[in-house]
């Protein structure tokens, strides 16, 4: 028995740690046969900055639900994190952790193991992504000082999308921006990986074929994916364009800028501190970011701010469709893409046109497949699983 639970104490595990714009998300595997990532533990800590609840489950069906008074913003969140696999985990070999790094820039098109000169390349990408690439990189730095030894793997959210053709990869901007790295990159890649692979596993025809899939977390975007491989995103330079988000204005005149500079004389910070943590689902409507408490609360104004989110996933539905000649499967993922049964009705009703006739109690019963036998267009609901494809790229790296 001893001996056995020695072995067991000595199995190789690798974490993944997610830091989204309002959680960070986190996964204990152990490789198994073939290095294969073994979900143990996984949880994340979610309304940061708000009302923080850690939430984490074992594959073993142990839970823990707390609420967290302390722990407000990501730095915190990575605190609490590793108190936790202190307290919850056993003494466990951990050989590497792998990290969502929200921007790889023009750099990385595949996931890295994070040294000195990585550290610095990735902190230069700050500016195109400041509500995230800071916390990934706050998480590296941790991670490496908790586990001393283990290897640091990042994994990068614009990645799936370089595969793009350039017309979906560039601004009409004089070229000089393009070679100073002013793309569109597209970002939740690691999601789109992840849906991807599961479409090819339980429907190779739709994997094959043209699909769009719609990554709606508090951050949101939407691919174009043909034959698994990217052709455009609705995200472009930074992770402010396309949809509306939790805090996120979406898509914006580059010409509202221009006002708000020479018209109402705001600085650059203002106008950022605007776009990324004002807009969006809040800033329409002056109550909530989180759409838990915009469906809850069924005020003008919260049913304002879910109309237009509905109205703009339907044009970029409509716009996505175009750039891959035609539809064949919408796939519905991220927090609110595969909890909000609400959410996804209202998109599918308007969506008619296009060949996509969902059925009501399907969708009710967050059911796999969303769709009538009858809808041309095949409708699924696939849970997003980022920490998996960091997993899987920690085991085959470390
Ligand atoms: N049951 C639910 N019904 C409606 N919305 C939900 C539900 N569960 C989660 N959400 C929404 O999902 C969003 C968070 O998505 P998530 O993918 O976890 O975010 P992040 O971008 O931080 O990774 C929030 O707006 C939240 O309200
Ligand atoms: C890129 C992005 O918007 O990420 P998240 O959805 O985690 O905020
Ligand atoms: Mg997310």
């Amino acid at each position: 028995m001893q001996l056995r639970m020695k072995a067991k104490s000595m199995a190789e595990h690798v974490l993944a740690l997610n830091a989204g714009s309002s959680s960070l998300k986190f996964a204990l595997y152990e490789l198994v046969e073939d290095r294969r990532p073994s979900m143990r533990w996984r949880g994340q800590i979610e309304r940061l900055g708000d009302a923080p609840r850690l939430l984490a489950q074992s594959a073993g069906g142990r839970s823990v639900d707390r609420q967290l008074s302390g722990a407000k913003t990501h730095d915190e969140a990575i605190s609490a994190f590793l108190e936790l696999t202190r307290e919850y985990l056993p003494d466990i070999h951990v050989r590497a952790v792998g990290h969502r790094v929200v921007h790889g820039g023009p750099v990385y098109s595949e996931p890295v193991v994070v040294d000195e000169h990585v550290f610095d390349t990735l902190s230069g990408f700050i500016p195109f992504a400041p509500l995230h690439q800071p916390y990934s990189l706050a998480g590296i730095k941790a991670a490496a000082a908790a586990f001393p030894g283990t290897t640091q793997i990042a994994c990068f959210d614009t990645a799936f999308h370089r595969t793009h053709p350039w017309v979906n990869d560039t601004f009409a901007l004089p070229q000089r921006f393009y070679e100073k790295g002013v793309r569109r990159y597209g970002f939740h890649g690691l999601s789109y990986d992840y849906v991807s692979q599961k479409l090819k596993e339980i429907a190779p025809g739709l994997y094959d074929g043209r699909v769009v899939i719609a990554h709606l977390g508090n951050g949101a975007s939407m691919c174009a994916v043909s034959g698994g491989r990217a052709v455009a995103s609705t995200m472009g330079f930074s992770a402010l364009d396309g949809l509306p988000m939790g805090t996120r204005s979406g898509q914006l005149d580059p010409g509202v800028v221009l006002y708000m500079m020479q018209q109402e004389g705001m600085e650059a910070d203002e106008i950022a501190e605007l776009l990324y943590r004002k807009s969006g689902l809040l800033g329409l409507s002056g109550m909530s970011s989180d759409m838990r408490t915009l469906l809850a609360a069924d005020t003008p104004d919260a049913r304002k701010a879910i109309e237009y989110y509905v109205f703009r996933i339907r044009r970029e539905l409509g716009a996505l469709s175009a750039a891959l000649e035609g539809i064949d499967a919408l796939v519905f993922t991220g927090g609110i893409g595969e909890n909000a049964a609400r959410i996804r009705q209202m998109v599918c009703e308007g969506m008619r046109w296009i060949g996509i006739d969902m059925d009501p109690n399907r969708n009710a019963d967050n059911a796999t497949v969303l769709s009538t036998d009858f809808s041309r267009v095949r409708i699924l609901a696939i849970p997003t699983n980022e920490e998996m494809v960091i997993a899987r790229a920690a085991a085959r790296m470390a």
